[in-house]
């Protein structure tokens, strides 16, 4: 059971309030604390950048908001709808790039397209023309044949996002959707990404790249020991500087390297 904590109410309007409102989002593995009471508002229309130190805790609240992993407290609304009360309607809106977690990798590339297709209710027709586009535009028609578990790293992320496009979702959820993806491919996924928010998507993505979530995102929260450090706007969280230096004075620590004398010697 998810407990009900005092915070203010996200705005369950399915109209107008926002694509993803997450309220006192809090998870525990064991003794570590990964969340510690996330509350983020991903606007309508937003192009959102998730940014963290590594074990942040950004998969976590991105594996609690689509309804992947069960939070300790607090609750998810996508588009007004409860993603642990009301999951049906709510995973129908979201599209899910995870990270790390096992797919159907048995099937071919265009197998595990067409189902994922398939099970959000698209006909087989339908899921077959959709899919033939989604391998073209990530560059996958010749290895829409070989099962995925003999994809290499970037072709299963790909792979997967296709899955996550597959019934057109209002709103896009990819953990670390560029990473292992090769430099043309990122730019096509980029193009996509910009055309779902063009169209009137929502797109939150997580990465580790600052130039990029400087570049592509309207919207950007940083997170840091599983707490919203700040967000808002690019340029409200940015505030004159760029993006890496304002992560790196809030997140803290140095850039020095101390110690590893051992590793500027030669060994031979
Ligand atoms: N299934 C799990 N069991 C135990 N601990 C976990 C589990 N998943 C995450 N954690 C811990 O929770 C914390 C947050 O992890 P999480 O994967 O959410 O971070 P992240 O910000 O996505 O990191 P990265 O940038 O390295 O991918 C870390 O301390 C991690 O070790």
């Amino acid at each position: 059971m998810t407990e009900q904590l005092n915070l203010p109410a996200p705005q369950g309007d399915p109209v107008a309030g926002p694509a993803i409102a997450m309220r006192g989002l809090g998870k525990r593995f064991g003794d570590v604390v990964a969340v510690k009471g996330i509350d983020l508002d991903v606007p309508r229309g937003a192009f959102f950048g998730l940014v963290g130190p590594n074990g942040a805790g950004k998969t976590t609240t991105l594996s609690m908001a689509t309804g992947l992993l069960r939070p300790d407290s607090g609750r998810v609304l996508v588009l007004g709808h409860d993603v642990w009360s009301d999951p049906v309607a709510a995973k129908q809106l979201i599209g899910i790039l995870p990270d790390g977690l096992r797919t159907f990798d048995r099937l071919t590339g265009l197998q595990l397209i067409v189902y994922a297709g398939l099970l959000h209710g698209l006909s087989r027709e339908v899921a077959q023309a959709r899919a033939d586009e989604l391998l073209k535009a990530l560059g996958l028609t010749d290895a829409q044949g070989k099962l995925v578990v003999d994809y290499s790293a970037g072709m299963t992320k790909k792979v997967t996002l296709a899955t996550a496009l597959i019934h057109a979702p209002r709103v896009l959820v990819l953990d670390e959707p560029f990473e292992a993806v090769d430099p043309v491919s990122a730019a096509t996924i980029r193009g996509i990404l910009t055309d779902v928010v063009a169209a009137g998507g929502t797109v939150v993505l997580s990465s580790h790249v600052m130039d990029l979530v400087e570049r592509i995102c309207s919207h950007v929260a940083v997170i840091s020991d599983g707490l919203v450090l700040a967000q808002g706007t690019v340029d409200e969280v940015r505030s004159g500087s760029s993006l890496e230096e304002r992560f790196v004075d809030l997140v803290g620590g140095s850039t020095e390297v101390e110690g590893l004398a051992w590793l500027r010697t030669s060994s031979d």
